[in-house]
């Protein structure tokens, strides 16, 4: 399990997470909702070990994280990938689209053109878009390559930061499609943040409210 118990987290002065807690669960996806600045996307960089809490503990599969960032140990890094809302923001302009999605595997040291084609062909891209540069796709097809990156590293827990939010139904859809896809394959558990109630409904199979610090939980 990915669980964060009790976790604090200030920017500045601001405290955007008060000792909250969170559990993932192997093979199921679980829902995250709350309104906007409540700290879904805070606990979710949490989660993915890219921001150190004041407080709190995180444990992936047991073991209690205890370093984050570059800092973390690889092993545990690799367990968790995080897709956010806005590809652009989260992807390297000066890569092209074959290059985003092999990242984490030349990152490591396994380089491995076969398995960006594989994800690429689940996630819908065709070969000609995987030798385009990140200005020339559209959103939705930039969100794909994140998506397929996400996966190469075959991570146990997959943080999908309101994922679909800017997409269109039908790629919303299929990138649905491919991380239940994925889910079942290797029983990878799930975090589906969004603020489609529909969406939620749907995907998840137990949706959890955050309040916000200070607010009672809904
Ligand atoms: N890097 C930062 N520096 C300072 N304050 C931040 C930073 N990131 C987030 N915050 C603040 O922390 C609070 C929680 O933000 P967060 O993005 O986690 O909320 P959210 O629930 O994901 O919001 P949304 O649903 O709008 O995406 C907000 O008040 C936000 O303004």
């Amino acid at each position: 399990m990915l669980e964060a118990s009790g976790i604090t987290v200030r920017y500045g002065g601001h405290t955007a997470l008060d000792e909250t807690s969170l559990t993932i669960t192997p093979g199921k996806v679980t829902g995250l909702a709350g309104p906007s600045g409540c700290g879904k996307s805070t606990l979710a960089r949490v989660m993915a070990l890219m921001l150190r809490p004041v407080s709190g503990t995180l444990t992936v599969d047991g073991a209690v994280v205890t370093r984050w960032r570059q800092r973390a140990a690889r092993d545990l890094r690799t367990r968790v990938a995080l897709i956010y809302q806005q590809p652009r923001l989260s992807v390297d302009p000066r890569l092209k689209l074959a290059e985003v999605i092999g990242e984490p595997l030349a990152a490591n040291g396994r380089p491995d053109e076969g398995r960006v084609t594989e994800l690429a062909r689940e996630t819908g891209l065709t070969g000609e878009l995987l030798t385009r540069w990140p200005h020339e796709v559209s959103d939705g097809q930039l969100q794909r390559a994140c998506v397929a990156r996400a996966l190469t590293l075959e991570p146990r827990y997959l943080l999908c930061d309101e994922m679909t939010t800017m997409l269109d139904a039908s790629t919303q859809a299929h990138l649905v499609g491919v991380v239940n896809a994925y889910r079942e394959r290797t029983g990878a558990g799930v975090l589906a943040i969004s603020h489609d109630p529909v969406l939620l409904d749907r995907w998840a199979d137990e949706v959890v409210g955050l309040a916000g610090p200070g607010e009672p939980s809904p």
